[in-house]
């Protein structure tokens, strides 16, 4: 963790003295190190001593992560929790996370070992949390827990499968324990905070523009160099390579298309072709990367390569090429429409705003003209 701070500190300063130091940098660069320093301050301690491999799991998650963990082979929960909190607190952490093994009401002697452990490590917060494939006895789950221990606040998962979540979550709802968070899959990004109005209204099909936003703009490109390049023409693949990489580590595109009104339906045919696309890009050498594609169309044996260097078909990398290459020419011919050029680069003047909302009202889904019309 010592290392991976000095490396953040190191090279955030490498940028700051490489590049002029504007706010925006100044900015960037604590937000790098400050990140770092916010894992290192958290630690997770398993708990659980009742289910076979439950210390492996949360062993490979917390590496995955690159948080620091601790287990033990003593098979009493208590005590595992209490020197696991007590070895993170000596070393000055700020968040321990402590999991248990999972419990049902009926389960008394489980309810009294949970008691137990709560006053022994002493929590400042206890988090419930519980799979909404148990559809309505949920409610039944949730009573027990807040009337056993001060719940303060609920992790509802799996609400992307089970035909019963619907039902697990107006049941929680109903005994008015907090759901803070909801899992939505397996990966360790499809875990969103709980809103009501924006999952009623995903839900309803009318997308969740809000969380859509909150995502993108959470995607770091230098805009201004951006545009720059769109509109003369000069996008590289490796800027290409950038945005892309950034989408893709914003969660799965179908879970992005689902937040758009009206795209709930749509499905995507195959995920795992933008990871590919991804491959066929890191078996470019920077030379390659820096250089608009052309070469690639000159000098096939570089297709070939790559194909071969990302077990993909010449076929499926070259369709990447050529597909960069048009979305560049669509990009720099629409960025010679000035109404459009403005948009990009940061806004309209309120009368082009006017003039494109009335060229696109009708052809929009109702519930993103609604929204447009609600932020206009
Ligand atoms: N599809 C989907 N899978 C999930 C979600 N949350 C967790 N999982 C998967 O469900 C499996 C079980 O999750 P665990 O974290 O082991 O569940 P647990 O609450 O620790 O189980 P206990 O042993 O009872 O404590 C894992 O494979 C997870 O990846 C979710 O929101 N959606």
């Amino acid at each position: 963790m010592i290392a991976e701070l000095g490396n953040a500190i190191n090279s955030t300063l490498q940028n700051l003295f490489k590049n002029p130091m504007t706010d925006e940098a100044i900015e960037k660069s604590l937000k790098e190190i400050c990140t770092v320093l916010i894992r290192s301050n958290i630690g997770i301690v398993c708990a659980d001593t009742f289910r076979a491999g439950a210390f492996d799991q949360v062993k490979q998650n917390a590496i995955k992560i690159n948080v620091p963990y601790f287990g033990s082979s003593d098979p009493d929960p208590v005590k595992v929790a209490k020197e696991g909190v007590a070895k993170f607190k000596k070393n000055d952490f700020e968040l321990i996370l402590v999991d248990t093994s999972g419990r049902h009401t009926q389960e008394s002697d489980l309810f009294a070992e949970m008691k137990e452990m709560i006053s022994v490590i002493a929590p400042n917060n206890i988090v419930f949390v519980m799979d909404a494939g148990i559809g309505q006895s949920a409610e039944d789950q949730a009573l027990g827990f807040k009337n056993a221990v001060k719940v303060g606040g609920i992790i509802l998962t799996k609400l992307d499968g089970a035909s019963k979540a619907g039902g697990a979550l107006s049941s929680v709802a109903a005994t008015n324990c907090p759901i803070e968070f909801i899992g939505t899959g397996e990966g360790m990004e499809e875990f969103d905070v709980f809103d009501a109005k924006r999952f009623v209204s995903k839900m309803l099909g009318m997308g969740d523009i809000e969380g859509l936003i909150d995502k993108i703009s959470t995607i770091d490109i230098d805009e201004g160099d951006m545009m720059n390049k769109l509109s003369t023409g000069t996008l590289r693949l490796i800027d290409f390579k950038n945005i892309f990489s950034q989408i893709l580590s914003l969660g799965p595109v179908s879970k992005m298309f689902e937040m758009i009104p009206g795209m709930n339906n749509i499905s995507i045919p195959d995920e795992t072709k933008f990871n590919k696309i991804l491959y066929a890009f890191d078996s470019m050498t920077r030379e390659e990367l820096e250089s608009n594609g052309n070469l690639f169309f000159k000098q096939q044996g570089r297709v070939m390569r790559i194909a071969k260097g990302c077990g993909l078909s010449k076929e499926f990398v070259m369709d990447i090429l050529t597909n960069y290459r048009q979305s560049s020419s669509v990009m720099k011919n629409m960025m010679k429409n000035p109404m459009l050029s403005q948009m990009f680069s940061g806004g309209l003047d309120p009368k082009a705003k006017k003039r494109l909302m009335n060229n696109v009202k009708g052809k929009i889904p109702a519930q993103l003209q609604d929204y447009l019309d609600q932020i206009n």
